[in-house]
């Protein structure tokens, strides 16, 4: 029997020796690749001169067609072996489960990022997304059960080890028996928070892996508390999304719906970290933009809306023919079914009898139709959202739509998401507690023709005890909810008419560690900007993402970032007293920082 370092050793040299000729394989296929073109081109005449030349000359293509498959196929598996191998080599696995079946014959796993087979077909590291790998997330040693197949496979954990590895290097084992005191999550939670998010594979806890391998409904709306881990959980959903469905989805087919361009880099690198492809990411408005390009539409500006009551009209009957729709179209219906009813039908007999517009944007007289609903226009919004329900139109293409901030969306984009989506798997994260401005709207109540599963995460992993126990008392009925996981560490604090400059001095800030300096709106961030020209000035359309050093930015667009220290500059504005949303704001400000929260009442004038 091995050590767990000579099996991790082992392990090391045969991704070194796989990396190797895996390489060389892949040269070797590229060149029987471009021989066997060139052959085909020399080979190309065809001749078909009789029956039997033709029959034979068809014969040889179709060889060669196979022969071209069957090398794409084995450089593909290739390709693959020599990624996986290649992202495993710094840290082969994390964990190591050793379970028993009942058959006293206990096996072991070796959970990693990835899987990797060997050449004979030997699994050396179970992919995270494993079946078996549920019973690691579970976090405890007995009995347990994890689900494969559709079948719940009972087994006993008998030991539970996670370890820390570099390359070759075993730095450290943990034997685990729960999640309370989780050496490795305090170690992972205590490191300098200095570019994007992280991955969380090694250290996913039992409350977020429900959330990202439940697998029975159709929508899945979390409500998390600030620095539950959403992001990081949808984000690793994604991952085990792909997993599960390997056969037939790619990246391609996943979309995430985020804030701003800023918080898209904020996140970019975390799927390319766990071996997948960096999926598609969108803010809303340029989604709409997108959908009503393929409509004809421009939709540039989504505000005084109407779809709400789009949405009310749609299910009423309305008696006069629309304007633009011809009258035999709208008779085909009974006159007591819905405006929508009535309108799908219309356009299902306008097809069958091929007379539908060429441009499908001008179908219905817009400006009448407003009219006839006594209401002062039909903006382009409102009509693309006509189109889309009428036309039943599909975002096919995705076929999971993971929405990330989910609280600052209003009725109109549920709406709109309800009827372009319907097919997709939908994943949607947020916490209303964070909603900066406004009420935000009960989103289950867009999904209920969906099978949904609300759930909620109460545990922060961002802040120390300190900071966490400092944002939960804005936090409402929440607050005695709200669980930290860190050790309280250093005291928020409040400092009155102080200069930036002079805060800046008296924090303990580490080289290579980050530091967010938070305004209460853009033009106060803009101001700072010019008197502080060394710091990373965050917008929400900019390129920028967090930085080691100083990085500076409106609230509004800190939202879901995080840095290892927060400075709140003009603590007692108006914006933060507000009645209405001034608990929320100051909820969002102070969940920000990691390891020191200070909040500045009058930041003075900086020199
Ligand atoms: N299980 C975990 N293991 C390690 N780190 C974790 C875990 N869960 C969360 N974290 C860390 O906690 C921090 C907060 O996570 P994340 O940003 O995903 O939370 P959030 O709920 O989206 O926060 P917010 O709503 O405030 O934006 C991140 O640094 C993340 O890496």
């Amino acid at each position: 029997m091995l050590t767990e370092t000579q099996h991790l050793h082992k392990l090391y040299q045969q991704f070194q020796h796989d990396i190797a000729t895996l390489t060389t394989q892949l040269a070797d296929l590229s060149t029987e690749a471009k021989q066997v073109k060139r052959q085909l081109g020399t080979d190309g005449h065809l001749d078909l001169g009789t029956y039997t030349e033709t029959l034979d000359t068809f014969a040889s293509i179709e060889a060669n067609n196979r022969q071209i498959d069957t090398l794409n196929t084995r450089a593909q598996t290739a390709a693959t072996r020599l990624a996986h191998a290649k992202l495993l080599l710094p840290q082969a696995y994390f964990a190591k489960l050793q379970l028993d079946y009942g058959d006293d014959d206990p096996e072991a796993y070796h959970l990693g990022k990835v899987g990797y087979i060997d050449a004979q077909a030997n699994d050396l590291v179970y992919d995270w997304r494993a079946p078996v790998a549920d019973a690691y997330y579970a976090n405890r040693t007995g009995a347990t059960s994890y689900q494969a197949n559709g079948r719940d496979i009972p087994v006993t954990v008998l030991a539970r080890q996670q370890f820390v590895i570099d390359h070759d290097q075993l730095l450290q084992v943990v034997n685990t028996q729960s999640a309370i005191g989780d050496p490795l999550l305090l170690a992972v939670l205590a490191e300098n928070r200095s570019g994007g998010l992280q991955e969380i594979t090694a250290t996913i806890q039992q409350e977020q892996n429900a959330i990202i391998r439940e697998s029975t409904h159709q929508v899945v709306l979390v409500d998390g508390v600030a620095g539950s881990g959403k992001t990081s959980v949808l984000l690793q959903r994604v991952a085990y999304q792909l997993y599960r469905h390997r056969d037939t989805w790619t990246s391609a087919d996943i979309l995430i719906l985020t804030p701003n361009t800023a918080f898209s880099r904020y996140i970019r690198g975390v799927l390319p970290a766990l071996g997948e492809a960096e999926p598609l990411t969108s803010t809303y408005a340029n989604l709409i933009q997108a959908v009503g390009t393929r409509l004809g539409l421009t939709v540039t500006n989504l505000a005084d809306n109407h779809l709400a009551t789009l949405d009310r009209l749609l299910q009423q009957p309305f008696l006069p023919t629309p304007a633009g729709l011809s009258p035999q179209a709208y008779a085909q219906t009974d006159s007591q079914d819905s405006f929508l009813n009535r309108m799908q039908h219309a356009w299902r007999w306008l097809t069958a009898m091929q007379q539908l517009p060429a441009d499908v944007s001008h179908w219905l007289d817009w400006d009448a139709l407003a009219a006839q609903w006594h209401l002062a226009t039909l903006t382009t919004y409102d009509q693309l959202y006509l189109l889309i329900k009428i036309t039943n139109y599909q975002q096919t293409t995705t076929a999971a739509l993971f929405v990330d901030e989910a609280q600052d969306y209003d009725a109109d984009t549920w709406l709109m998401l309800q009827a372009l989506f319907t097919k997709a798997q939908l994943t949607i994260v947020g916490d209303h507690r964070q909603r900066l401005t406004g009420q935000a709207p009960d989103i289950a109540a867009y999904f209920t023709n969906q099978t949904i599963q609300p759930l909620q995460l109460t545990t922060s992993y961002r802040a120390t005890g300190a900071i966490t126990t400092y944002f939960a008392q804005f936090a409402g009925d929440w607050q005695s909810r709200i669980k930290a996981v860190q050790a309280n560490g250093l005291t928020p604090q409040t400092v009155t008419t102080a200069d930036l400059k002079s805060v800046l001095d008296q924090l303990p800030i580490q080289n290579g560690q980050s530091v967010g300096i938070i305004t209460p709106n853009q033009a106060s961030a803009d101001t700072l900007a010019t008197q502080f020209p060394i710091a990373h000035h965050l917008t929400a359309a900019g390129h920028q993402t967090v930085q080691p050093g100083l990085n500076l930015m409106a609230l509004p667009v800190a939202k879901g970032l995080e840095f290892d220290h927060a400075i709140i500059v003009d603590w007692t504005n108006p914006y933060y007293l507000d009645t209405e949303t001034g608990d929320h704001r100051r909820y969002v400000a102070t969940s920000r920082g990691t390891k020191t929260l200070t909040l500045i009442t009058d930041s003075g004038p900086i020199d």
